[in-house]
């Protein structure tokens, strides 16, 4: 049998309309639209697109979106700047920081700056604290992503074997301690793991955020194994054109795997999805709003 796909551009299409139902009710509740911040420094294509496709769901999900292009020179002091400023605006209630930014801006700095209750990337280490230590707060949109597909398509995850390959503060530590919370046994895997397929192997959940095309093998994978790919990678096709491809051998994965995220389709789509989901959150948060438990 080969692996059921869980399909990413599906759940998050739910997802967005569930936002935006409960979005109609905040507006007349309140009198006022959820303001999502969206800060681009410099000219990078790949990431110009993402704020492209921020701004309209925000936009779809009735929010307002508040953009802000900043040239690719731009000082950290400016930029530090820019940050009070939305921070004092109570018309903002998300701010997001498109990583990665100019080699002259430090982003710790920036991120660390960022009003934590703003902070709906989760980026910030009151947020990072907070998940590690099980009190409230803002979850990194990709991580949160990746866990909404696992419970859809697994339910209850408590003693599944799950392993992460990768350790960044943005996806693969995240992920980590919100599978830890659902009580999975976790395993995180890194360049430094000494073989990794026999690792690999044990895990019924496998996470893989690398940043390496087509790294996870099928034959890596236990029989059935439930696999989320989180890579993004452009790649040049037989023909010539580029595309996108995982972390993981699709087609020698969908093979042996359960179920598999495909790229694009996957965890992408759900990453905006949440975006907009922590946003209304934090509006509803900062007004003392009472939303759904389970959104
Ligand atoms: N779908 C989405 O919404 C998003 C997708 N992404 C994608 O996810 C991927 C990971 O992103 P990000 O976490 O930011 O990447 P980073 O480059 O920050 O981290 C990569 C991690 O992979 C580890 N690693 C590198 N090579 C190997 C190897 N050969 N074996 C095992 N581990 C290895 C690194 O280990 P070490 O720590 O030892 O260096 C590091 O921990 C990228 O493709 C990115 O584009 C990212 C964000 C959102
Ligand atoms: N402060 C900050 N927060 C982020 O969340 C953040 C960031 N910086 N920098 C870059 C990464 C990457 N990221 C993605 C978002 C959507 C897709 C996405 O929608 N992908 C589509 C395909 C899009 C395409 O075709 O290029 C898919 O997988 O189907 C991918 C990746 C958010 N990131
Ligand atoms: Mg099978």
């Amino acid at each position: 049998m080969t692996a059921r796909l869980i399909d990413g551009k599906a759940a998050a299409a739910s997802l967005r309309a569930t936002v935006a139902a409960e979005v109609a009710k905040f507006r007349s509740a309140t009198g006022r639209s959820p303001g999502l911040a969206v800060v681009l420094v410099g000219e990078d294509p790949a990431s110009a697109v993402y704020v492209r496709s921020k701004g309209k769901a925000t936009v779809e999900a009735g929010m307002q979106s508040i953009e802000h292009k900043l040239p690719a020179d731009t000082s950290e002091a400016e930029l530090l700047a820019l940050v009070d400023q939305l921070n004092s605006d109570p018309a903002v209630d998300g701010i997001l920081v498109q990583l990665p930014l100019p080699p002259q801006i430090d982003a710790n700095k920036v991120i660390t700056r960022i009003d934590p209750d703003k902070d709906v990337d989760g980026f910030n280490p009151v947020n990072a604290g907070r998940l590690a230590i099980g009190l409230p707060g803002f979850v990194p949109c990709t991580p949160l992503g990746c866990l909404k597909l696992l419970r859809a398509e697994l339910g209850d995850l408590a003693g599944k074997h799950a392993v992460v390959i990768g350790r960044s503060n943005i996806v693969g530590k995240p992920v980590a301690m919100l599978l830890l919370a659902e009580h999975c046994t976790v395993t995180i895997a890194h360049s430094r793991t000494r073989n990794l397929p026999a690792v690999v192997r044990q895990a019924d959940i496998v996470v893989a955020a690398v940043g390496r095309p087509n790294m996870v093998k099928g034959d890596w994978l236990k029989l059935h194994a439930t696999v989320i790919d989180v890579g993004i990678n452009r790649v040049e096709g037989d023909d010539g054109k580029s595309r996108l491809v995982g972390d993981v051998d699709f087609a020698s994965a969908r093979e042996i795997a359960g179920a598999i995220t495909p790229v694009p389709g996957g965890v992408g789509p759900m990453t905006i999805a949440c975006l907009i989901r922590n946003t209304l959150v934090s509006a509803a948060r900062r007004d003392g709003y009472q939303l759904p438990e389970d959104l």
